[in-house]
């Protein structure tokens, strides 16, 4: 069958207004294409019961479904599944926002040791979300299948899987590497093992990093350590996994350190591994990162027979049952009911993908499908959005004029590329007068640069950070109660996670978007495909723009100095 546009051409017909006395509301749809060779009755010419239709734009869609139903040939909901092709675990989620928030007394089987953490960090109930994940994995679920969340940002992700996890690992005896965590930035992870260490040191679990930040020799010594010669020659010295172990039970890594390790690392092993996270899953699914997944999986995949294991075999049963993993056991169909061994596997995101070509990649367990709401997107409850329409030639005198207007407020500004946040945190710094402490975080700095700015940020020592998207993906800093996007993202996806770093965990929070007449059209389209969608326009007051003209005049005079003065350094 053709397709759509094949079939029907769509004008909106500036001439049809006229005779018709509406404002390019009508469109005037031409069944002109479709011929009697793509269409299955033959000897039926449509263009002689439809010449030409009138209709409201937004009736549009339903306009042609009951013509091309009336005519017996498609239905539009068809043609949308058909592009759209879905696993089957995934079109039955559970939804989360059924669930309760859970006073941290009533959570059932919570450790003593994690609740008094949990107080200490102060939180006192468990969010819908964590409630969720606990029942299908600490609860009756028994981590008997592989989880999969899409919940929006701030919605306590990172806590619902730390929680299960330091639970099932209170109870271990010896130290090896349980529960690795992937995530895709250094300072994602580096705030994730901080999440990790507050509720796992308690219970004398040790998490370690693998990023990049410090030197390798460093991060080796931090993750394996390397035992005596007394203590290897207990057991068969060919067995050279013995000769090492694990300094951690929990690593938080990004994928091209882990592979690092993996490749280089002598005694790092992932064979004892319980427990695999992989967060911000469709940001990790999209990148290769050097084959890192199909490489996990494949290490994991247990070469421990125990369950198999004949009694008279060296080292003995009950010593290498210490040492060897004995994994959560699953029956999987095609196995002839035999238990093996299990990775238990949670993935999530905010934005968790649909494309079953990605996702078959996890080789999930009979998956369970958790996800807030009905819509694939949804933004923050109490997340308030807004457009700032203006002139793309005066963006950065708007910009200013509302970073005013928000006075003190912490602030994100996103830009569209690591250039464009680069000069637009140097434009801001030329307002003189503009009394409000900025700074620039992107990609092209540093990693201790960055670090720093972020650490600086968090404690509030200036008020407005501008970012290339490298602050995107799940960064939560405590007070920011505005995301500027000055460039509009191109996606929802992006939108749904720069808005995110505001309005979290419950707070009240703003995302203002500039924009020029001519995107709003392509904003408010990819707007609909999120949840809680309206975005009504957000104006400055023109006594602030007005005052704020002569600065920006001699800002951008300032502005233009400086790049040449740049310029003419590298020439030198
Ligand atoms: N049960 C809770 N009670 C109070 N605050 C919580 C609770 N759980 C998490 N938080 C706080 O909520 C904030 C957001 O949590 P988290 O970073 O895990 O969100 P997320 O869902 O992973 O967001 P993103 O998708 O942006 O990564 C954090 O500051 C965290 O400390």
């Amino acid at each position: 069958m053709a397709g759509l546009r094949e079939v029907v051409e769509m004008r909106n017909t500036d001439e049809m207004c006229g005779v018709v006395g509406e404002k390019s509301l009508y469109v005037n749809i031409l069944l002109v294409k479709m011929s009697r060779r793509s269409f299955p009755h033959p000897g039926f010419d449509p263009v002689d019961i439809f010449p030409h239709y009138f209709c409201y734009q937004e009736h549009v869609p339903n306009v042609i479904t009951s013509m091309l139903s009336v005519l017996g040939v498609w239905r539009m909901g068809e043609e949308k599944q058909r592009s759209v092709p879905v696993l089957p675990w995934m079109r039955d989620p559970i939804d989360v926002t059924l669930c309760h928030e859970l006073p941290l007394d009533t959570v059932p089987c919570l450790h003593p040791t994690l609740k008094l953490a949990l107080e200490n960090m102060g939180i006192s109930k468990l969010f819908p979300v964590q409630v969720a994940v606990w029942q299908e994995t600490v609860g009756p679920g028994n981590f008997e299948r592989d989880i999969c969340v899409n919940s929006p940002t701030g919605s306590g992700k990172t806590l619902a899987y730390a929680l299960p996890i330091v639970q099932m690992l209170s109870t271990r005896v010896v130290k090896c590497l349980r529960a690795l965590v992937v995530v895709p930035t250094r300072d994602l992870a580096l705030q994730v093992k901080q999440v990790f260490d507050a509720v796992a040191s308690p219970l004398g679990l040790r998490v370690g990093l693998a990023v990049g930040q410090s030197s390798v020799a460093d991060e080796i010594a931090s993750l394996v350590h390397v035992l005596g010669h007394e203590a290897s020659t207990c057991y068969d010295p060919r067995d050279v996994s013995l000769q090492f172990q694990s300094k951690v039970d929990i690593l938080v890594a990004t994928p091209g350190r882990l592979m690092d390790h993996i490749n280089t690392t002598k005694g790092f092993t992932l064979e004892h591994l319980y427990y695999l996270v992989v967060d911000e899953t469709d940001r990790l699914l999209r990148e290769a990162y050097q084959s890192w997944l199909p490489t996990v999986l494949e290490l994991t995949q247990s070469k421990d027979d125990d369950v198999f294991q004949p009694a008279d075999s060296f080292p003995p049963f009950s010593l290498r049952g210490a040492l060897r993993t004995r994994r959560r056991c699953g029956v999987e169909r095609g196995f002839k009911d035999k238990p093996y061994p299990r990775l238990a596997k949670m993935v999530l995101s905010a934005t968790l993908t649909q494309d079953p070509g990605r996702l078959v990649q996890l080789n999930l367990h009979h998956p369970l499908f958790l996800r807030a709401g009905k819509m694939r997107y949804r933004l923050p409850e109490n997340l308030e959005s807004y457009k700032l329409i203006c002139e793309r030639k005066v963006k950065p005198l708007y910009l200013v004029a509302l970073l005013k207007s928000l006075g003190e407020e912490k602030c994100i500004v996103f830009t569209k590329s690591v250039d464009s946040t680069h000069r637009l945190c140097k434009l801001l710094n030329c307002f003189g007068d503009l009394q409000i402490d900025i700074k620039e975080y992107s990609g092209l700095q540093h990693q201790r640069v960055r670090s720093k700015t972020l650490n600086e940020f968090r404690k509030g020592v200036f008020q407005v950070l501008v970012s290339s998207d490298a602050m995107t993906r799940g960064m939560d800093v405590e007070g920011v109660r505005n995301v500027i996007n000055y460039d509009m993202p191109k996606y929802i996806k992006t939108y749904v996670h720069r808005a995110g770093r505001t309005a979290r965990a419950g707070q009240t929070g703003r995302c203002f978007t500039l924009m020029s007449k001519d995107e709003v059209r392509q904003f408010k389209k990819f707007m609909q495909k999120a949840e809680a969608s309206s975005c009504p326009e957000h104006t400055l007051p023109s006594s602030l723009i007005e005052a704020l003209q002569t600065t920006y005049q001699s800002a951008l005079t300032k502005f233009k100095e400086k790049i040449s003065e740049a310029r003419k350094k590298a020439k030198d």
